[in-house]
């Protein structure tokens, strides 16, 4: 890292957090469905966002219902789709163009055929988005590929983005970097210094910006990255997210004066 977030202070930075979902809150599974939770990892992200003041939110690829569903009881702030959907803070939702969405289903439609030629493919249809896995069937990654290239030559509004085995189409003006920085100027994240966590390429927007905002982009895993600091898996997120959380309660001097 060239810089430290906390050099040139003794006091910590107000600090709001944002991570990833897959591969980053959680190991990347077979399938979407087949995530496993840590049992502590829902009071974990709790007291986090106690801590944080609620300066913490998820921005991930998944719907947001995905997000609510796996880390239940807790409603955090999060961008899903990519960005295409966004729940505020207050539990207010940006709302997505109904075109889009009408979009999204129809590009979902269009790759029928070949998910019933190749039962191993998965069709991921999300709000503003899709997603196309090919996990269970690397070897098709060309075909998903080209197949997506081909349907979306007919719907210009959409780009075609990678990830871990899946090609996935997201509605052009939105990524993680754009929803980091619609966060970043609403309560209770205003004024923060953003930190964000991610491990896939769909995370480079969200690194630049949080840099860009006088933060920090945290990459997990290996990999040429944007982020000017690394991470090296999940559990060391969840010990991140624990140590942050302890940090942001102090308000004494980061280090106390020891000159003798
Ligand atoms: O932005 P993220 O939170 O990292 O979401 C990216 C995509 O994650 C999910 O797919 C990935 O994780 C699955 C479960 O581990 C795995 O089976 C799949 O191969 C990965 O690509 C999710 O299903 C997608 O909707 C997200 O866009």
């Amino acid at each position: 890292m060239s810089q430290s977030l906390f050099s040139g202070s003794n006091e910590l930075p107000r600090l709001a957090l944002f991570t990833d979902f897959d591969g980053t809150l959680v190991d990347i599974a077979e399938t979407p469905d087949a995530v496993e939770i840590p049992s502590d990892l829902t009071e974990q992200i709790d007291r986090a966002t106690r801590e944080f003041e609620h300066a913490f939110a998820v921005i991930t690829g998944r719907e947001i219902a995905d997000v609510d569903r796996f880390l239940s009881p807790l409603q955090l702030p999060i961008a899903g789709a990519h960005g295409a959907q966004r729940r505020r803070a207050d539990g207010s939702m940006e709302q997505l163009d109904r075109e889009l969405i009408a979009g999204a289903e129809e590009i979902a439609r269009a790759i029928e055929p070949l998910t019933m030629a190749h039962p191993e493919l998965l069709i991921e249809p999300k709000p503003g988005a899709v997603a196309l896995h090919y996990r269970q069937a690397p070897d098709l990654a060309s075909i998903c590929q080209q197949a997506l290239e081909e349907i979306l030559a007919d719907h210009p509004e959409y780009s075609l983005i990678e990830g871990k085995m899946v090609y996935e189409a997201r509605p052009i003006g939105f990524d993680k970097g754009a929803a980091l920085r619609a966060f970043m100027q609403e309560e209770p994240f205003l004024g923060r210094t953003p930190i964000f966590i991610g491990d896939d390429r769909t995370d480079e927007d969200a690194f630049r910006a949080a840099q860009e905002l006088g933060g920090v982009g945290i990459k997990l895993g290996p990999g040429d990255t944007a982020a000017r600091m690394r991470i090296a898996d999940v559990a060391s997120v969840h010990a991140l997210i624990r140590g942050l959380g302890d940090m942001s309660h102090r308000d004494e001097p980061l280090l106390a004066d020891t000159a003798h």
